[in-house]
């Protein structure tokens, strides 16, 4: 198969899909590879590199995507990118595509066969091509908290741990999964006082375990939420319903109520937010305020730390990519469960119920569409 990569065109979007590593075993299964000139360069890998391990540079992003039977993304393709589409395309990304109906409309329409990272899942419904950059998010959300709660970035003037004799700031985390797992971990090593919500009280018990009653945790309704936000001088939004937009379950009515100088860190935006007042920002300009509260609600956190995340996700994309290469698309999402979870679009037809649900379309399951 000839698999394509082309550099990010989201702003500041830093990271690559594919290593020289990635490359090599590639080429060694008999596969070509095409990275476009410099695809890899923010992430420490130069063209030297890919071209050592066997791919071929291209200049120009349109030949490289008509060139390419798979191409591999990051991100979701910003609008520059939709002219590439075409019906025997295999895009494999993250497509996020609930809260982006513009983009669902064109994959359909152009016939794409869309695979979105965050809906592939592997054992007990996990997420594994999520997780790493929902690690990578989870922690840096307290460092770029911390660093919002300090009076020249607009905050309330807090140190996240205090100091002998003043207590440390309060961090409530909605959402107890990884991203809420990992900036528990975080949050605590920096010696804040941590509050963990979710709606899963078998998740509340690991996380009781997990960190030995070292975090605070909580039930989540309307009631509980709107307490232990008012309560907290760091708030994080990591709540997820795969595939589906984020359920807003922090009011903007409750926002109004929070300490004036707080900051909210919406992890979630990507797929919509998990708060009323979050909308999707940048690297470029990452942070506005609402009632009083710095909102920081980029939607791409991870490519912050390109180095660490473009090594951390395609460890985990890899095998994947492999499985997609050498058995082609439609075998290889019917030899994998996990796999034809991850498929959003074929051949114009909807096939995560997520996705659907959120922008009340019709689907159908993939294993259905590839039959
Ligand atoms: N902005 C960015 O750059 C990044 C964003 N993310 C996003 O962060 C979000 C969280 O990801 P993960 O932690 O991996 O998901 P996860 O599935 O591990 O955790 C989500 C948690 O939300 C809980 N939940 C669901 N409904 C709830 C409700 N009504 N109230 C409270 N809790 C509820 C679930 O029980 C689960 O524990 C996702 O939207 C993900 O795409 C991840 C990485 C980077
Ligand atoms: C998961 C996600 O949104 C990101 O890594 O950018």
């Amino acid at each position: 198969m000839v698999v394509g990569v082309p550099k990010e065109l989201k702003d500041q979007e830093t990271r690559v899909a594919l290593t020289p590593a990635g490359v090599k075993s590639l080429v060694d299964l008999g596969h070509a590879v095409l990275i476009e000139n410099n695809a890899g360069a923010l992430s420490a890998f130069s063209n030297e590199e890919y071209v050592a391990a066997g791919a071929s540079i291209y200049e120009h992003s349109a030949k490289l995507w008509a060139d390419s039977q798979m191409v591999l993304k990051v991100k979701e393709p910003v609008e520059a990118e939709y002219a590439n589409f075409r019906p025997d395309l295999t895009l494999f990304t993250y497509l996020h595509l609930a809260p982006l109906p513009g983009l669902t409309e064109r994959l359909l329409r152009d016939k794409v066969t869309g695979i979105a990272y965050e809906t592939v899942t592997g054992i007990n419904k996990s997420l594994p091509l999520l997780t790493p950059m929902s690690e990578v998010a989870g922690r840096m959300s307290i460092q770029v908290g911390a660093s919002y709660l300090e009076k020249g970035k607009g905050g309330r003037g807090l140190l996240l741990g205090g100091v002998p004799g003043v207590p440390p700031a309060k961090v409530c985390i909605l959402g107890g999964g990884i991203v809420g797992t990992n900036a528990a971990k975080m949050a605590l090593g920096m010696g804040a006082d941590v509050t963990i919500v979710d709606l899963s009280l078998d998740r509340l018990r690991d996380l009781d375990d997990i960190f030995n009653g070292r975090v605070k945790t909580l039930a989540s309704s309307a009631y509980n939420v709107s307490k232990a936000v008012e309560q907290s001088e760091l708030v994080i939004g990591a709540v997820l319903i795969p595939g589906k937009s984020a359920p807003r379950i922090l009011t903007a009515a409750m926002v109004k109520r929070m300490l004036p100088g707080s900051v909210i860190v919406d992890v979630a935006i990507d797929q919509g937010g998990c708060i009323e007042t979050a909308r999707p920002t940048s690297h470029t300009n990452p942070s506005y305020v609402v009632d009083g509260v710095v909102h920081y609600c980029v939607t791409n956190m991870p490519a912050a730390v390109p180095n660490t995340s473009t090594l951390a996700l395609t460890n985990a994309t890899f095998p994947f990519v492999a499985m997609l290469a050498n058995l082609g698309p439609i075998p290889a999402i019917k030899h994998s469960t996990g796999l034809a979870e991850g498929l959003n679009t074929f051949q114009g037809s909807l096939a995560c119920e997520g996705v659907a649900q959120s922008q009340g379309k019709e689907w159908k399951s993939a294993l259905e569409l590839v039959a």
